[in-house]
């Protein structure tokens, strides 16, 4: 596998493999790497010949007063287990590489973009599609994977892909989660034992609600004993606990094909989102 720091060596890398025959597939991250991450990276071998993985802590998508500087940072440790996964190049710019001075474009996206993540996190997604159109055009890849944890952001990249023509294949991964059914994510390292077992009930009352609502619960009832659910468990805020169109993340007051319930809330300094089908 390659360490690469610089878009020119990128561009004669990748050139090289495919050169080489068969398909590119791109899996962008943030680092800290778990198992959820290395299913992207598995799937992508599946579906293509070479795999590019990025690691990139995107400033753009954090806001001021948010975990940026706290974001857990092991690339030596996630470098090996790309290695063992079976990529070719591990992307790892610095910051100054991806923006560098004069930096003056970004990319703003209505729809599904707008509620929920987009409206607790104002400007996350602007940072998060620019940076994806930036990965999309230094790669150029084939195939994209993108984690199903991430719901909203999977909608979002799908919608700009389309949009503006990348041509490249989108593929959502499902959710990797651990025995007791917490989704895994590199935020989960903030939680203390005592939030880590009171983090279990956001999957318990996404599943309940999803079981409720098939079993014919109005969908505001099922919806509040959810929140309610989180509350009791020592979430504070709950940011949102809502059942969206999956493709638009347009709310919806019953189930429907390719329907998702969403949550998002906080457990003490970590900020835990997760989702289920309910029609599916
Ligand atoms: N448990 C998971 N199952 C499936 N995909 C996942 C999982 N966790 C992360 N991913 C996917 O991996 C990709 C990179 O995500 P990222 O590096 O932000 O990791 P993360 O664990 O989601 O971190 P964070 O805690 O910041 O949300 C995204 O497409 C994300 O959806
Ligand atoms: C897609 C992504 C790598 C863009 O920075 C990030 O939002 C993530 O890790 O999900
Ligand atoms: N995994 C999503 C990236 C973020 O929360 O910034």
């Amino acid at each position: 596998m390659q360490l690469i720091r610089r878009v020119d060596a990128l561009r004669e890398a990748v050139g090289a493999l495919r050169a080489s025959g068969g398909r590119v597939a791109l899996v962008p991250t943030m680092g800290a790497l778990h198992a959820g991450h290395m299913n992207l990276v598995a799937e992508a071998r599946r579906r293509a010949e070479h795999v590019v993985v990025s690691i990139f802590v995107n400033p753009r998508q954090f806001a001021p007063e948010e975990d940026l500087a706290r974001y857990p940072r092991r690339e030596s440790a996630d470098a090996r287990l790309l290695e063992e996964g079976g990529a070719a190049i591990l992307w790892a710019p610095e910051v100054d590489e991806m923006y560098p001075e004069g930096f003056a474009t970004s990319i703003t996206l209505a729809g599904p973009a707008l509620p929920l993540e987009g409206a607790v996190r104002p400007g996350h997604f602007d940072g998060v599609a620019t940076v994806v159109a930036k990965l999309f055009n230094q790669v150029r890849p084939d195939i994209a994977l993108f984690g199903e944890k991430d719901w909203q952001q999977l909608a979002v990249v799908t919608r700009m892909v389309a949009d503006l023509d990348f041509g490249i294949e989108i593929v959502g991964v499902p959710i990797a989660r651990e025995d007791d059914g917490l989704a895994l994510s590199s935020r989960n390292a903030y939680l203390d034992d005592v939030e880590r077992q009171a983090a279990r009930a956001l999957p318990r009352a996404l599943g309940e609600a999803a079981s409720a609502i098939k079993g014919g619960m109005p969908v505001a009832a099922a919806l509040a004993q959810a929140t309610k659910r989180l509350h009791d468990a020592g979430f504070d805020p709950v940011d949102y606990v809502t059942l969206t169109d999956g493709v638009t993340l347009a709310p919806l007051d019953q189930g429907a094909p390719g329907d998702r319930l969403l949550a998002a809330a906080r457990l003490g300094r970590t900020r835990l989102i997760d989702n289920v089908p309910v029609s599916d």
